[in-house]
């Protein structure tokens, strides 16, 4: 959803064509020995030359990196003790060796572009290329592959790669592990010291705080495993316990933290360091009303230690934000401008809403009571989130899915590689993130082997490409930017995005162009709200794709990457039009939008052609909305609103919300009794609304003062829904701006 999806533009079709060519002849290869019949040294020349190529981009290169997923295969879920180790010299083309693994050190070091690449070789010392995908960020900084790391890769894949090279391709976490150079598996002439039979847990815990102070927490986490294992004192057990807690919680593998943490507080239950670090695990993972009780026994027993008092603050903010759905969106605003990534620390509130099983269109998210339009009905922390900051091109790809016949330009490989280390490091998380809709993919069904987590890395994929939103750093600046453009008619709000995120509990919401929540986003938020008053045990839906500012000819919108047609009253309507009441609406509106873009224009002629346009739509405006009427009405209105023609600005305001959809009472001038302005019903949310109510505000300061702060009051509302708050409001709009849509030019 507003994603940047290339698939269908010309450069890039031929782009997924070559790419299926180049597997196409790939596999044809199939079985062939992969060994190269190179030396090792030639080999070693070659790989370094290349990279060193990859390095220094030319001038004519494009910025743009691509990365390439194979047709899906799925990850192991062989036991280690039912694997036979291949060496390089059997590996075949284009083949998965199943019943196997390969143990392998590398001999260079990480050259991190779409995949971590290195050159291994086994103990036979023959050499191949490893390439491992959705590692980047877990081999970085002090994480970095040092030349000499030993890992061990499951049911290896060989592949002809992009470039034409042989090399291991391993996209699942799970299919690889880092094995310490202590491990039994690790042959004695890879080893830095011959035995370490006599290091007692001392030792271990010295060696991994040695670590630790590097930042490298893997290697820190591996000693300290391995001082466990040595019978410790129970005094250096809770230490090296402790260190290990410290270690996994740095590394990001809250779960395994909050094991160590446990195991200490069952040895000595009022651990100081114990208990600090249950709580952060919890706040990690995101169980705030735990990690405040854990810090409630920790203030209990340690009133004096001040930074566990101030953790224990930001719990108890999390919490109120879970369970009242009160947010500051000032400072979220405000955080998200300045925070790189915009990743906010903030809880996540469910309103009043409940997944549940739809007639025809999978699970949906519905009202659990009634609801008003601008009600809260979600406010949600992304699940993963892969921001692009759009001055750079540093993390932006081009992701080509041969399976899916797709190519998005974005942060896409990013956002996999994010989901599937944190899938691996915390599996509880695994059930609720794969319960996401996946359509006819199937998973292996196998949870954990050899006690680790499987973790599917196409799987990830598939999900993000039927839930992932592409969003803004802040719907606010994509409103004053659609707002600043006075000349453009439409005011599209048909974005795509670089930035991509899941949101788990917004994923459940199906889409209908007559949509009835809005979506918008603060940072890594995103906040729903109600766009209409809706009763209790109602579908909430809102658009993947907008249908405001596509040709009336392009409905129903093509919405094939989700599998569906959409089959709303406004999609059957354009469907039952008739050709001739299409290619008229066609042409009598690209009639009407030449006129409106000229400097001078006869108003008698525009609305004449406005009500040959109306005169295409068969049914009422109320039950079918008139898209292609909106924009001219609300151009109009401004243009009688400026000069100084209220009664029909007011005529014109009132007719592009009712073209909307909206059934508005009690707004028409001359006014027949002195009832309040009511919106019986709302209509389609678009950012062009907020300046069509200031617009009716403005006229009706004149004509029906009483009714010029009701305009704003809705103003006001259809803010708030499409920006997600209404605190910034005046800042953004005044009924004393010198526009007539009160919007502020001088707003940031
Ligand atoms: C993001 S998921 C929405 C939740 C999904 N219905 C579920 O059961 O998890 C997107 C998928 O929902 C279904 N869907 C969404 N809107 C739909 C609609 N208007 N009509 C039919 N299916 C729809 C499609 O299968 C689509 O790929």
């Amino acid at each position: 959803m507003d994603t940047y999806d290339v698939s269908n533009v010309p450069g890039y079709l031929q782009y997924l064509e070559n790419h299926k060519n180049k597997l196409k002849n790939a596999r044809a290869l199939k079985g062939q020995p992969a060994m190269p019949q190179k030396s090792r040294d030639e080999i070693l020349m070659q790989f370094m030359f290349r990279q060193m190529m990859k390095e220094t981009p030319s001038a004519c290169e494009e910025s743009l990196q691509s990365s390439f997923l194979p047709p899906a295969y799925p990850p192991s879920i062989a036991s280690f003790n039912d694997l036979k180790k291949v060496m390089i010299k059997s590996l075949c083309l284009e083949t998965h060796h199943r019943g196997r693994y390969l143990l392998l050190r590398s001999i260079t070091k990480t050259h991190n572009t779409a995949a971590a690449m290195f050159l291994v070789e086994d103990e036979d010392d023959n050499v191949f290329i490893l390439q491992l995908y959705n590692h980047n960020q877990e081999l970085s900084g002090a994480q970095i592959l040092k030349k000499g790391t030993i890992l061990l890769v499951k049911e290896p894949y060989v592949k002809v790669m992009v470039d034409g090279e042989y090399g291991i391709r391993v996209d699942h976490p799970s299919d690889v592990s880092f094995v310490p150079q202590f491990d039994h598996l690790v042959p004695l002439s890879w080893r830095d010291r011959v035995s370490d039979a006599d290091e007692d847990a001392f030792s271990w815990k010295v060696e991994g705080s040695e670590y630790f102070n590097q930042n490298d927490f893997r290697s820190a986490i591996q000693c300290y495993s391995k001082g466990l294992e040595t019978q410790p004192s129970p005094e250096l057990l809770v230490i090296l316990q402790l260190n290990r807690a410290l270690c996994l919680l740095k590394n990001h593998c809250f779960e395994a933290a909050l094991e160590d943490v446990e195991m200490v507080l069952n040895l000595s239950e009022k651990s100081e360091k114990g208990l600090f670090r249950k709580a952060q695990a919890f706040y990690q993972l995101r169980m705030f009303k735990e990690s405040c009780e854990t810090h409630a026994i920790l203030a209990r027993h340690y009133p004096g230690n001040t930074a566990a008092a101030h953790e224990y603050q930001r719990a108890l903010a999390r919490l109120a934000e879970v369970e009242n759905g009160k947010y500051e969106f000032k400072k979220m605003i405000l955080e998200a401008k300045k925070r790189r990534p915009p990743s906010l620390d903030r809880g996540t509130y469910i309103g009043p809403i409940a997944v549940k099983q739809t007639e025809s269109r999978g699970r949906g998210l519905f009202t659990t009571a009634a609801v008003k339009a601008g009600d809260l009905l979600l406010c949600e922390k992304a699940f993963a989130h892969a921001f692009h900051n759009g001055d750079e091109s540093q993390n932006l790809r081009l992701l080509i899915d041969v399976d899916m016949n797709k190519a998005t330009i974005g942060t896409q490989p990013e956002l996999i590689e994010t989901i599937s280390q944190k899938l691996y490091k915390n599996p509880s998380l695994i059930p609720g993130f794969v319960d996401l809709h996946h359509g006819t993919y199937e998973p292996v069904g196998v949870k954990e082997v050899d006690n680790k987590p499987i973790v599917d890395s196409f799987l990830v994929e598939r999900i993000i490409v039927l839930n992932s939103f592409g969003c803004p750093l802040l719907s606010r600046a994509i409103h004053i930017h659609s707002m600043e453009r006075v000349d453009d008619l439409t005011r599209s709000s048909n974005r795509q995005f670089h930035s991509v995120g899941i949101w788990k509990m917004a994923s459940y919401i199906n889409h209908s162009c007559m949509s009835n929540a809005r979506r918008s986003f603060v940072g890594d938020m995103m906040i729903v709200r109600a766009s209409m008053d809706l009763p209790a045990d109602t579908e909430i839906t809102f658009w993947y794709k907008t249908p405001l500012d596509c040709d009336p000819k392009e409905l129903p919108l093509d919405l094939q990457q989700w599998g569906f047609t959409c089959d709303c009253a406004l999609c059957q309507d354009t469907q039952n039009a008739g050709r001739r009441a299409l290619s008229n609406r066609v042409k009598f509106l690209s009639e009407v939008e030449t006129l409106l873009k000229k400097s001078m224009m006869n108003l008698r002629v525009v609305e004449n052609l406005l009500l040959s346009l109306a005169g295409t739509y068969r049914r009422p405006a109320h039950e079918v909305p008139r898209l292609a009427l909106y924009p001219s009405y609300l151009a109009l209105a401004t243009i009688y609103c400026s000069s100084n023609k209220p009664k029909k600005a007011v005529q014109f305001g009132l007719l592009c919300l009712e073209s909307l959809g909206f059934v508005i009472k009690g707004g028409n001038i001359p006014r027949a009794s002195g009832a309040p302005l009511c919106v019986e019903k709302w209509g389609l949310m678009t950012d062009g609304v907020v300046g069509c109510w200031m617009t009716l505000c403005r006229a009706y300061q004149e004509l029906a003062p009483d009714l010029s702060p009701q305009a704003e009051g809705y103003a006001r509302i259809s803010y708030k829904i499409c920006v997600g708050e209404d605190e910034t409001f005046e800042q953004t709009y005044s009924t004393l701006s010198h526009r007539t849509d009160g919007f502020l030019v001088t707003a940031k």
